[in-house]
């Protein structure tokens, strides 16, 4: 049994439906987490998804507001341009032109200030009301261009430190001619760095999420949330530039950013009208965490799925193995108490010390023949033998060689030619009988001297008897049986009154008596 319960576990496995219900969770828990995959999957790119059109609408809206602010600057710009006479600045009333700048600017948050250089790049006008002397701005960007350039076009320029306030701005100019195209000086606007930083913050976005407004060639004019020092970097070498700008002008994708190499979602566009681009981007890593929180309800749903799915697969298992065992040891049961049953059988129609089949069995094998014989109408036959002067051969010899001469003699009959269908039997004591369906009297007989003769032959020293040996006497009665209750008294008694007759007639010889 312990043999059993070591081997039922793989038995589990090996047994039909404990291999239906393994291959069948195994499935099962399969599906379940291809479904769960998918499923998370499917939400995850849906989050990426709507994350890039949200960069895209924020990008474009912003491209569209940084137009606006420039336009109006333009606007301010073009009526300056209209206030300087041909000849060029320097013939202008300048507080009369001071008091409109001033005006101008204040109309426009956004501006940091209104000024007019003449063609060398001193000051002749400026909306702040002190206007420090002597100042010139020709080693400006903004002025070295235009006095290059012949085009009357806006020119916004990389973010400088305002020389007059000390903020950060960003300047937007126009050229000023004279009435042959020649060059009379530079109108400026600053705008506030801090006017995009103001509107930026109005978003709501994480921290790792970044708007900026960018000048076409890369540089940057204000990044969200990134510190000043950022401003003016030069961004063309991201993919912004290297790619997407190169395919069309409003867009998205997701690539590492160039300022701190965080990757992120952008969206991004293009202004139509000025050198401007603006790009929204969302951290990813921040994207992932905010996902996570959001699908926590579904993985912890799939979790419990499949916990509940391991966990019954793990019970069903466990009960087609407690039913394997119980099997195991049924069988087992089964096979020792058939041993026990057989063993049980043999002690109870055998005989212990000849191994010839005992009294019992010869009661029924008897009742059994005399019904056959009845049936058939054949005759039956029943010899009995015993031992001559068998009380002498114990007192001389002992009882422990009584024994052993009642084994060889039991044995010695068991080889005498008898039918398969006879029995052979230990009656009692040093008493057996051979019980003969089917034969005559005469075969009786014959058997029944074989018998005498065998037991002679094997020579066995006894001391009492006239040879010298164990000699066995033999008695045969036959009758043809009908089915009467007595006949198996009558049976013996008859066999009993021959070998009383071969007694009486000196032993060593088998007597037959007719019915
Ligand atoms: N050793 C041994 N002796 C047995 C056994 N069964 C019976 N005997 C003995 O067999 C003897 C039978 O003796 P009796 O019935 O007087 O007959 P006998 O001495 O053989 O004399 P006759 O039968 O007249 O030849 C008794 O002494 C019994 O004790 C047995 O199983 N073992």
């Amino acid at each position: 049994m312990n043999i059993g319960k070591a081997i039922s576990g793989a038995f589990v496995l090996q047994s039909s439906l404990g291999r239906t219900m393994a291959i069948f969770m195994l499935l099962l828990l399969t599906a379940v987490l291809i479904v769960s995959a998918w499923t998370l999957d499917r939400s995850w790119q849906r989050k990426l998804h709507d994350t890039e059109s949200d960069a895209v609408n924020l990008s474009v809206s912003q491209a569209r507001q940084a137009e606006d602010t420039f336009l109006q600057t333009e606007i301010v710009l073009r009526a300056m341009q209209r206030e300087i006479p041909d000849d060029g600045p320097n013939s202008v009333d300048k507080s009369a032109i001071n008091t409109i700048l001033a005006e101008m600017k204040s109309s426009l948050p956004q501006l940091n200030g209104l000024f007019i250089y003449d063609a060398q790049g001193n000051w002749i006008a400026a909306s702040a009301s002190h206007v420090p002397g002597a100042m010139n701005n020709s080693d400006r960007e903004y002025f070295i261009y235009h006095r290059q350039n012949r085009h009357g076009g806006v020119h916004i320029g990389h973010v400088i430190r305002s020389r007059t306030s000390g903020d950060l701005v960003i300047p937007v100019s126009l050229r000023l001619n004279d009435a042959a195209g020649g060059f009379t000086g530079v109108a400026l606007a600053t705008v506030r760095v801090d006017a995009f930083r103001r509107f930026y913050s109005y978003f709501e976005l994480g921290d790792g999420d970044l708007l900026a407004l960018l000048l076409d060639d890369g540089a940057a004019l204000y990044v969200r949330p990134f510190p000043d020092a950022f401003i003016n970097r030069s961004l063309s070498a991201s993919p912004l530039f290297t790619i997407q700008l190169m395919r069309s002008d409003r867009g998205k994708g997701a690539w590492r950013s160039a300022l701190d190499n965080k990757e992120r979602i952008f969206g991004y566009a293009r202004s139509g009208q000025y050198p401007l681009i603006v790009a929204a981007g969302f951290d990813k890593s921040e994207l992932w965490t905010e996902w996570l929180h959001d699908s926590l309800p579904d993985l912890v749903l799939n979790g419990t799925l499949l916990l509940i799915i391991i966990l019954i697969g793990a019970l069903v298992l466990r009960q087609v193995r407690t039913n394997v065992e119980n099997q195991i040891e049924l069988t087992a049961l089964r096979d020792e108490l058939t041993t026990i049953n057989q063993t049980l059988q043999a002690m109870a129609l055998l005989d212990g010390l000849t191994g010839l089949a005992n009294r019992r069995q010869f009661d029924i094998f008897l009742a059994q023949s005399l019904k056959q014989s009845a049936l058939s109408g054949e005759p039956m036959a029943l010899i009995m033998l015993d031992i001559d002067y068998f009380k002498l051969y114990n007192d001389s010899w002992g009882h422990v060689a009584g024994d052993n001469c009642l084994r060889r003699v039991g044995e010695t009959l068991k080889n005498i030619p008898v039918r398969q269908t006879d029995l052979i039997a230990r009656y009692g004591g040093e008493e057996f009988a051979i019980i003969l369906p089917g034969a005559t009297l005469e075969a009786a007989q014959r058997i029944a001297e074989s018998a005498v003769e065998a037991v002679r032959a094997i020579a066995i020293p006894h001391p009492g008897t006239r040879p010298g040996t164990v000699t066995i006497s033999a008695g045969g009665f036959a009758l043809n049986a009908s089915g009467e209750a007595q006949e198996a008294q009558q049976i013996k008694e008859g066999a009993d009154r021959a070998l009383y007759q071969a007694k009486h007639h000196g032993r060593n010889q088998a007597v037959m008596l007719p019915s």
